[in-house]
């Protein structure tokens, strides 16, 4: 194993009367494709906001590269190095493809404000430094030929993939994707997921990724955690998680474990 890049302990959150999450403790170390599994409502998307500091959690802690970073703001949480994507694609749709993908690279860009008002020689550089950077991108996720295109007016299945593109141009550590391959037909999923498995080695990121589709996630991911009503039920390999008994409990009636 190498560094212990997020420790997650005893990790909670209540709404109300509702634990959503509860005594989560999850270990991603560097490089690691790792799953979050579990039924409708079992507090995947719940966990991510908690990581990305859309909410606070309740209890429990949040480390990052020996850092706690429970209860800092989404932004601060993008500049120590987590990128996310969302269930519901979020993209700026009257924006280009391009721009898109700057605007995320924008938002961490070395350059003071004053520099690029006065547009001083330090700003001209950041700037084309930043436009090649994200030509890179797009190229690397087969949009540079959309590149002008507004973004509500790609393919659902570019759309997808753009909004993992925007999510790198923030250059992360570690990436979490809430379903990414959701709404996308057998093909394009195939694609992604080997996209995904490209761009982890390529940057060198560490992947955390929520996923319905259970052949998906047992064909790509090196470890899994399951949740079941807020709590986790198990971790462990593919395999392992295959053969768990409450992981079987957990999805009968939902989707069928194979
Ligand atoms: N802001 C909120 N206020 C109240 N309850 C919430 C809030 N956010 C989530 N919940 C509840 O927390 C529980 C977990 O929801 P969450 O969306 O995390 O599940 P999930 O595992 O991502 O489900 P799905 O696979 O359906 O997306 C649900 O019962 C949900 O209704």
């Amino acid at each position: 194993m190498t560094n212990l890049l997020l420790n997650v302990e005893q990790l909670g959150i209540q709404f109300g009367g509702l634990k959503a999450v509860q005594n989560v403790d999850m270990q991603l170390f560097e490089g690691e494709l790792i799953g979050l599994i579990g039924p409708n409502g079992a507090g995947k998307t719940t966990t991510f906001n908690m990581l990305t500091g859309v909410y606070a959690p309740t209890t429990g802690s949040i480390t990052f590269q020996n850092e706690k970073i429970s209860g800092l703001d989404p932004y601060k949480v993008t500049q120590k190095g987590i990128s996310r994507t969302f269930q519901n694609i979020r993209l700026f749709k009257e924006l280009t493809v391009l721009e898109n993908v700057e605007v995320a690279n924008h938002s961490l860009a070395t350059h003071g404000i004053i520099a690029s008002i006065l547009r001083l020689p330090s700003f001209f550089k950041g700037e084309q430094k930043m436009e090649d950077e994200s030509l890179a991108f797009l190229k690397i996720f087969g949009l540079d030929t959309y590149k002008d295109e507004f973004a509500k007016n790609l393919p659902y299945g570019m759309q997808r993939r753009l909004e993992i593109a925007r999510a790198l141009a923030a250059n992360p550590r570690l990436l979490l994707l809430d379903e990414p391959a959701a709404g996308m037909n057998p093909q394009e999923t195939h694609e992604l997921m080997e996209l995904i498995a490209f761009i982890r080695k390529e940057f060198n990121l560490t992947i955390l990724l929520i996923e319905h589709d259970m052949n998906l996630v047992m064909g790509i991911c090196e470890r899994i955690y399951v949740l079941d009503h807020g709590q986790l039920i198990a971790d462990g390999t593919p395999e392992e998680i295959r053969s768990n008994p409450k992981v079987i409990e957990a999805y009968l009636g939902e989707e069928v474990v194979e």
